[in-house]
């Protein structure tokens, strides 16, 4: 059980539920390919059938950490932080985000924008979802929009998705890695045919890294 004290530093984002912290390749979207520290929080109930972290959903499985722990290690390994999850936006990411930077970190989130924006952020990926549609406040500020395509119907959800963020953001279409095979034929083509839109694959997974 948690004490009352340690519940009230995760509501204040001085703690997080930590999952896991790896330094890797960025695999996807505009900053493929670049080295970056990867900062796992736990929790989301935004429940994608096919989500690949699925062991992240409960936020109770991952033991709440001091930021200052989590931006003491990141330091060491890199000058630029991916903070994922889970969904980070879950928990107000002020603390982390704001000692991220007093180290001098670029910060990066990877969000489905399902809650209001909190923290400060170099670089925000908007990963849009169904089923919890994203806040206007991340609308507004995503620099790439990456939208997984598990189906021939996600190419519509796309547009709509892409006629709310704001005009300024990269647009990416993503297989969904179990799909692969059917999609991507379908999305060469597509962004072929549509080039504002642009492929992200998840090429960690070609590369055998985290
Ligand atoms: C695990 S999520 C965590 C961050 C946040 N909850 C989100 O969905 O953006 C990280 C990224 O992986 C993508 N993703 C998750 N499962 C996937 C899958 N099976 N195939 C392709 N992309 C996937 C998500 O859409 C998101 O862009
Ligand atoms: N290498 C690597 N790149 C990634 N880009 C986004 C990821 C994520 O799970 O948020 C991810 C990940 O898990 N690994
Ligand atoms: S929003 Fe992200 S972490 Fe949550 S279920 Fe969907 S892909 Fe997984
Ligand atoms: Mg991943």
């Amino acid at each position: 059980m948690l004490t009352q004290e340690v519940k009230e530093l995760v509501n204040k984002g001085e703690m997080l539920p930590l999952m896991e912290e790896f330094y890797t390749i960025q695999g996807e979207g505009y900053h493929t390919g670049t080295a970056a520290y990867f900062i796992r929080v736990g929790g989301c109930d935004v429940g994608c059938h096919w989500c690949d972290v699925k062991e992240s959903w409960n936020a109770d499985l991952h033991p709440p950490t001091h930021v200052e722990n989590i931006v003491d290690n990141a330091r060491k390994y890199a000058d630029t932080v991916v903070v994922t999850g889970g969904e980070p936006l879950t928990w107000d990411m002020s603390a982390l985000t704001s000692k991220l930077k007093e180290s001098g970190m670029r910060i990066h989130i990877e969000t489905s924008g399902a809650y209001e924006l909190s923290g400060e952020w170099d670089w925000i990926t908007l990963s849009p979802k169904k089923t919890k549609l994203p806040t206007q406040s991340v609308y507004d500020k995503a620099d790439e929009l990456k939208v997984i395509v598990y189906n021939k119907h996600d190419f519509t959800f796309a547009e709509e998705q892409a006629q709310k963020v704001n005009p300024d953001a990269i647009l990416f279409l993503q297989p969904e890695w179990s799909r692969r095979e059917e999609m991507t034929p379908l999305i060469v083509e597509y962004v072929m045919n549509n080039p504002k839109w642009r492929i992200s694959l998840q090429t960690h997974k070609y590369l055998n890294i985290p």
